[in-house]
């Protein structure tokens, strides 16, 4: 079924009330009248509609009301799902739908689409310890199977990704300071023990080394997650990150078999770069990369070649002339192929996107809903069932399904 992300306002006299459509859950119309939650910033002055936030919001307007007349606001929770605390920086119609799925999780029903629980593996399965010219890094104990959930985490703190329009005069920067002092002292303590690289202000310092791209109601916005940024990066890692948007839980899955003493690894980049653009991407995250595969130069040669050689094939299909069930067929077996072997097999989903959306292009929609279908459960199993990657899957199916209609 597909179901699509978007946000109702609803109008009422005198303000505006701001609810999640919650795209992953069955939230029923009479629901949804009932639960959506009033938008909420600092002149809101009646403190019965502060729930699910611990403190007051502390706003900022931006310099430019034209370009983003919205305010930007801290909003903390001390008790985010009995983990820990969690404070955000962001506009208050994001807090808005964020709270409908803070106070009515719809976890069950997300479980169930899923088909396994938001739980982690609960045994004693790495240990966290000093990694010579990494700092300290994640250390498998004992055997890890191939999808193995071995994380699973909250965050502490997440921002709004493009906050340019409220940086004046440091405004953003206090509501970063207000979003990191609100929380409980011991998970204050925990962000503090965070690496950085020890320039500029602490807490930019802190989202510049550890902080993970996730959208929050569509919108990008970074986020630390204390124990699971202590993976460091490899090139073809052993494990994959997964998101869920409507959680916000992230999670490090073993992508194969890892063996006891192994390094616990994830891409902090996409995974189908090429070498030199990942080197950069790398470098741009304040490190150079010591990871086995970038220290071996054939290797690296022949991981560019094959990469090459999956872009020359997506780009082919984007010639009509190729658009044949027959060729996309064999198209495909040879993707999975160098996929398999350039460890790039949870980005099946993407490709098989693009070649769905190749299908598309060239009107041939019973190929583009096959193959768009294929993509989505690999996005699904990989991604996560409510992760950006699996919706633009499900938008791309969308529209197939309204062009098959007409024609
Ligand atoms: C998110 S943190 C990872 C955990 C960190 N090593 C720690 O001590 O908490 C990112 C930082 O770890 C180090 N790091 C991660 N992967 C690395 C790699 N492949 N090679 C060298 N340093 C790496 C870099 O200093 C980077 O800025």
């Amino acid at each position: 079924m597909l179901r699509l992300v978007c946000l109702f306002l609803i109008q009422s006299d005198e303000t505006d009330y701001y609810c999640n459509n919650n795209p992953a859950g069955p939230l029923t119309e009479p629901l949804r009248q009932r639960i959506c939650p009033r938008v909420l910033d600092d002149e809101t002055d009646d403190s019965a509609l502060l729930s699910p936030w611990s403190f007051p919001p502390a706003c900022v307007r931006s310099n430019n009301t034209l370009a983003e007349s919205s305010k930007l606001c801290t909003y903390t929770t001390s008790n985010f799902r009995g983990e820990h605390g969690m404070s955000i920086v962001t506009k208050p119609v994001i807090a808005a739908g964020l709270s409908t799925m803070l106070q009515h999780p719809e976890i069950p029903w997300l479980e169930k689409q899923r088909g396994f629980p938001f739980l982690a593996d609960e045994r004693d399965l790495y240990e966290i310890k000093s990694l010579p010219g990494k700092g300290f890094g994640v250390v498998a104990k004992s055997e890890i199977p191939k999808d193995t959930v071995i994380m699973l985490e909250l965050p502490y703190v997440v921002k709004i990704s493009k906050s340019t329009p409220w940086d004046h005069q440091g405004g953003a920067l206090g509501l970063m300071r207000q979003a990191a002092k609100q929380l409980p002292q011991r998970d204050q303590d925990r962000l503090l023990r965070m690496a950085r690289q020890e320039k500029g202000y602490i807490l930019t310092d802190i989202f510049q080394t550890n902080s993970f791209s996730i959208s929050v109601e569509g919108v990008p916005h970074a986020a630390l997650y204390p124990v699971i940024a202590r993976v460091n990066h490899e090139c073809r890692p052993n494990c994959i990150t997964r998101f869920s948007s409507q959680t916000l839980a992230m999670e490090v899955v073993a992508h194969r078999d890892i063996q006891p003493g192994e390094e616990i690894t994830i891409s902090y980049i996409p995974l189908n770069m090429q070498s030199q653009q990942r080197l950069q991407k790398i470098q741009s995250w304040g490190f150079n990369c010591s990871c086995s595969f970038c220290a071996d130069e054939r290797k690296l040669a022949e991981s560019d070649r094959r990469r090459d050689g999956i872009e020359a094939i997506i780009h082919g299909l984007r010639q009509p002339i190729n658009m044949s069930r027959e060729i996309v067929s064999l198209a495909i077996t040879r993707l999975e192929e160098m996929a398999e072997e350039e460890g790039l097999s949870s980005q099946m989903g993407d490709i098989l996107y693009l070649v769905a959306d190749a299908c598309l292009s060239a009107d041939n929609f019973q190929l583009a809903r096959e193959v768009g279908e294929k993509a989505l459960k690999i996005q699904k199993r990989y991604a996560g069932v409510d992760n950006e990657r699996s919706y633009d899957v499900m938008r791309l199916l969308e529209i197939v399904g309204a062009l098959e209609h007409r024609t």
